[in-house]
């Protein structure tokens, strides 16, 4: 299903249409459930218990409250059991269980197209039904109504290059390592050596955030001016990414730290400021948005539980990110190479007429997976992080920049991974480090 205006005719199963409208307006859920219950039986309990129901019919839940409220059953396909371990306290005979992946339809009137709202009813108490063994929102569509209140990214990935004078290839960028112990001057020299070797792009790590020891004023004291006489002497500034992550009433100043002092980007971890918290940043944000997904496996790590990153990467997208991390193959955390690519795709997906986001690829990234990421992805409006491929080059960061840089410069002129290595002795060096190239 698309994520175009999910308007659906009135049918013979369908409720009558609320108010006047011929028709009604939907979000669209689904799930993978696992359950001793039929599974389409769960899936009504579900859907009543997350619009007009509760655990028993009460006297004003008329047919008519339920044909215009109540949320609505549309598909149940049953999936094979996995045979990952049931959620605690689920009920019901374990020899009974089964697996479904289910779609639920509910009335946008239930909350209007406002995000917070929006999951209280498509992610709100669903994840503690003990009916449930497994509950997981794999995918949501959303109606236009929502890219009328969430105007998305403000800059995307047209203007992340603009702001670079990166205008194409792949964006080549580092997260600062180590994440924390480095003062703002030991920072700024650091910064110089980097922008130096060409480097696109720089972050914060999430760990730094605005610690006693090198505060956000401080960085931005320290780096700005860097990337300034960098920009002065070659028409070039690289985008560095302030983490302004904090409580949402100290987002603006943070900000406005930054893009005062000169800065053309901020961070932010999504799950930790929140969706709210990005959203009121777009408001107000100057500069792109570089959203990290810091804590993400919380909410995905168990196929049990939690969402999927396809259905989490839209609110994200509708709060106004400008770059969202992706994670990236042979990462050094516990995602597979097809979950990565499913999340880079899911990213690049047009979500309801928005300026596309960035992907972020990061974690354990280095040279040699150029060539293979270009191959599986076919793009390379990407943005690659590398920490310790970078900074652990046997020839420092430099080297590792290079390295990088050539690595997928030759991916998308279609090289081979051979012919790469034989071009750049910078990436050869990598080898020493960091193993055998991804084919
Ligand atoms: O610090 C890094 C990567 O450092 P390194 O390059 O040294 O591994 C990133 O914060 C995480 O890995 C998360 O990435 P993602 O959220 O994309 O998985
Ligand atoms: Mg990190």
């Amino acid at each position: 299903m698309s994520d175009v205006s999910q308007a659906i005719p009135q049918t013979d199963t369908a409720p009558a249409a609320p108010r006047s409208a011929a028709q009604t307006t939907y979000v669209v859920a689904t799930y993978h459930i696992e359950t001793s219950l039929d599974p389409r039986q769960a899936a009504e309990i579900l859907a009543g218990e997350q619009s007009t129901g509760t655990f028993v019919r009460v006297a004003r839940e008329s047919d008519d409250v339920r044909a215009r409220f109540a949320a609505k059953v549309d598909d149940v396909e049953e999936l094979p059991l996995t045979g990952s371990s049931p959620l605690p306290g689920t009920v019901g005979d374990p020899a009974a269980r089964r697996r479904a992946r289910i779609t639920l339809r509910f009335p946008l009137d239930n909350f209007g197209p406002s995000l917070p709202n929006l999951q209280a009813a498509v992610a709100g108490n669903l994840f503690e039904m003990k009916e449930l063994a497994a509950i997981k929102l794999v995918d949501l569509d959303l109606p236009t109504a929502f890219a009328e209140r969430y105007p998305g990214p403000a800059f995307g990935v047209a203007g992340t290059r603009r702001s670079m004078s990166r205008a194409d290839g792949a964006m080549i960028g580092t997260i600062v390592k180590p994440s924390i112990g480095l003062s703002p001057d030991e920072l700024a020299q650091f910064v110089e050596e980097l922008v130096s070797a060409g480097i696109d792009f720089i972050k914060d790590d999430e760990l730094q955030g605005n610690g006693p020891t090198a505060p956000l004023a401080e960085r931005v004291r320290a780096v700005v001016p860097v990337l300034e006489r960098h920009a002065d002497r070659t028409g070039v500034k690289p985008m560095y990414a302030f983490n302004i992550t904090d409580d949402i009433g100290r987002l603006e100043a943070n900000h406005d730290l930054v893009v005062d002092a000169g800065g053309t980007c901020v961070m932010a971890c999504v799950n930790m400021v929140g969706l709210s918290g990005v959203e009121f940043l777009r408001r107000h944000s100057a500069v792109p948005i570089h959203g990290h997904r810091a804590m993400f496996g919380a909410v995905s790590r168990s196929e049990q539980l939690g969402f999927s990153f396809r259905a989490w990467q839209k609110l994200a997208r509708l709060s106004g990110v400008d770059h969202l991390h992706t994670n990236g193959i042979s990462n050094k955390f516990y995602e597979s190479d097809a979950e990565v690519l499913d999340s880079i795709t899911a990213v690049r997906e047009p979500l309801l007429g928005q300026t596309p986001t960035l992907p972020v690829l990061s974690s354990g990234q280095w040279a040699g997976l150029a060539h293979a990421t270009y191959a599986a992805t076919g793009t390379d409006d990407v943005l690659v992080l590398s920490g310790g491929g970078i900074h652990g080059h046997p020839d420092g960061s430099a080297a590792g920049v290079a390295s990088m840089r050539a690595a997928w410069a030759s991916a998308v002129r279609g090289e081979s991974v051979e012919e790469a290595l034989a071009a750049s002795p910078a990436f050869r060096r990598a080898l020493e480090t960091f193993g055998p190239p991804r084919a």
